[in-house]
């Protein structure tokens, strides 16, 4: 069984809007049971993007911290969703290890993290990926596929299509994927994804 990009955004949205279950508390589900998956290294880097993706990460790396681990926090580009900026403020009040990846320079320090740190977390994109992946984001995930230890994606590896399982220009290599609620299509048989494990989002099925 696994789901097109367009029948889990309807998931998403029957869930907030039918059940009135905001977008924060189904970030909130799907990083405490990526949180208790993932929780039994001691160091971790975590990379996120512009939108939720990179919210479940800030979410899963508070969790972290909060259970002693060592986390580094990377944000390439400028978060676009209201909830990784809740999730933001909060981790701000926690550690000072958050990272701006700004332009090219900044990723010398994100090798730096990824080459210490047992396991890094792939939060830049998920199955909002729209288009392909260039640029900054583009030298990122050649970044952790070249110095990553350990790779862990969140819900889709990053720069691979939901629905057809493409590599969009450039896409993580995962050790293990993290997937909320189901697997999506281009996910079946995907090499790319590595182990797969379903995560709880606490979203009624339809
Ligand atoms: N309530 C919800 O919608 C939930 C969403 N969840 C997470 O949210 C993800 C989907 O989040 P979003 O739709 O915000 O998008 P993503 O976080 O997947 O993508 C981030 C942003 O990247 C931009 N983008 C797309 N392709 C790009 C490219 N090639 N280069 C640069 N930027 C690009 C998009 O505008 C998008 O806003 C899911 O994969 C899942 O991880 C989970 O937190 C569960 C709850
Ligand atoms: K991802």
């Amino acid at each position: 069984m696994s789901l097109s990009r367009e029948e889990m955004f309807k998931i998403d949205r029957n869930a907030t809007e039918v059940h009135k279950i905001r977008p924060i508390i189904l970030m909130e589900n799907a990083a405490l049971g990526i949180f208790n998956e993932i929780n039994k290294y001691d160091s971790y880097t975590v990379i996120c993007g512009e939108g939720n993706n990179g919210g479940d990460g800030v979410a899963v790396a508070r969790h972290l911290l909060l259970n002693g681990r060592e986390v580094d926090t990377f944000v390439v580009g400028d978060a676009k969703s209201e909830e990784l900026r809740e999730n933001l403020e909060i981790l701000e009040t926690l550690t000072t290890n958050i990272f701006k990846i700004k332009n090219v320079e900044d990723i010398e320090k994100l090798i730096d993290s990824l080459e210490v740190n047992e396991v890094s977390l792939d939060c830049i994109f998920g199955i909002g990926l729209s288009r392909k992946v260039e640029g900054l984001f583009k030298e990122v995930v050649k970044a952790i596929n070249e110095h990553s230890n350990y790779t862990i994606s969140i819900d889709i590896p990053s720069g691979i299509d939901a629905n057809t399982g493409e590599v969009l220009g450039e896409a993580v290599f995962a050790n293990e994927t993290m997937t909320i609620y189901e697997e999506k299509d281009g996910m079946v048989d995907n090499v790319i994804c590595g182990k797969i494990t379903n995560i709880y989002l606490g979203a009624p099925k339809i």
